[in-house]
């Protein structure tokens, strides 16, 4: 049974973790950290550095600014973590790689295998579409999502420049443009409303032809899940930086 801490317990994605870990034998949630310390069926804290109980991993589902204070008390108690929250500046992503150095860490802004999916897609075609074909992402989020573009979004830009050798300048929106598109220009669109969960969509538009390639999250189920076997996967590994590319590879 892998012992767990729910870092922003109190969210829609620490509620669903937690939904999850309690139909599973494999898991079992032993406190939660969130600033709302509203009583949950586990102790709750306000900070992870205040947990009594014995853990073998933090699941972290919370707020940008609260990931290096999060990240420096797992250092503390040796636990590995996995980070799924997005929206992280530089200065909080360099206290992630720094402490990888002394734990396991498995960050992804997207733990679905879907998206992931995607992603291999998207770095295929873009290699054959690069010469004469325009990219653009598109996603679209519920009216509650606080960070924008979404880092799903900007972790399939990431994978692309990846294959095209950092050649695109991301664009974020058209407003104020006042000159035509030029083709080095990756353009990132963010949508918002409703209860939209997270769609995805990578469009290549060529002459007198559009191939789109897209992702729809119809449940937050299918992040809780890749999290939580992104769990399974960290509590057996060395330190050092993790993604869904290593967990698809193991299998
Ligand atoms: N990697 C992935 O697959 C996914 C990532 N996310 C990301 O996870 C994050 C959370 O998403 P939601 O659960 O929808 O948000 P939410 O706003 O419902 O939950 C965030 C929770 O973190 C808590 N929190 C905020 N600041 C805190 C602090 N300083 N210390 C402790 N707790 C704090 C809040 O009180 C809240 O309970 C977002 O960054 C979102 O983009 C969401 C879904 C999938
Ligand atoms: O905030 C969300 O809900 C989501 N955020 C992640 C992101 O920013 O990519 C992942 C998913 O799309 C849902």
């Amino acid at each position: 049974m892998i012992r767990i801490i729910i870092h922003g317990c109190n969210g829609k994605m620490g509620k669903v973790v937690a939904k999850l870990a309690a139909e599973s034998h494999d898991f079992k949630i032993v406190a939660g950290v969130d600033k709302n310390i509203s009583p949950l069926d586990f102790p709750v804290y306000s900070d992870l550095k205040d947990v009594k109980e014995e853990a073998d991993v933090v699941i972290d589902f919370s707020y940008h600014e609260a990931v290096p204070n999060l990240v420096k008390a797992a250092l503390q108690k040796k636990l590995p973590v996995v980070i799924a929250t997005t929206g992280l500046s530089e200065e909080e992503l360099k206290v992630i790689e720094e402490a990888s150095k002394e734990i396991p860490i498995f960050k992804s802004a997207n733990m679905s295998l879907g998206v992931n999916i995607l992603i291999n897609l998207v770095k295929e075609a873009a290699k054959i579409l690069q010469q004469d074909f325009d990219i653009e992402i598109i996603e679209k989020h519920h009216n509650m999502k606080k960070d924008a573009p979404s880092g799903t979004a900007l972790m399939i830009a990431d994978s692309i420049n990846q294959v095209l050798n950092d050649k695109k300048e991301y664009v974020y929106g058209r407003h104020t443009k006042t000159e035509q598109r030029k083709p080095n220009e990756l353009g990132i669109h963010a949508v918002r409303g409703g209860t939209i969960v997270g769609e995805h969509q990578v469009i290549f538009a060529g002459h007198d032809e559009v191939i789109t390639i897209s992702h729809s999250a119809q449940s937050r189920e299918i992040f809780g899940y890749g999290a939580l076997q992104a769990a399974k996967f960290i509590i057996n590994q060395k330190p050092g930086l993790y993604t869904m590319e290593d967990l698809v590879k193991k299998g």
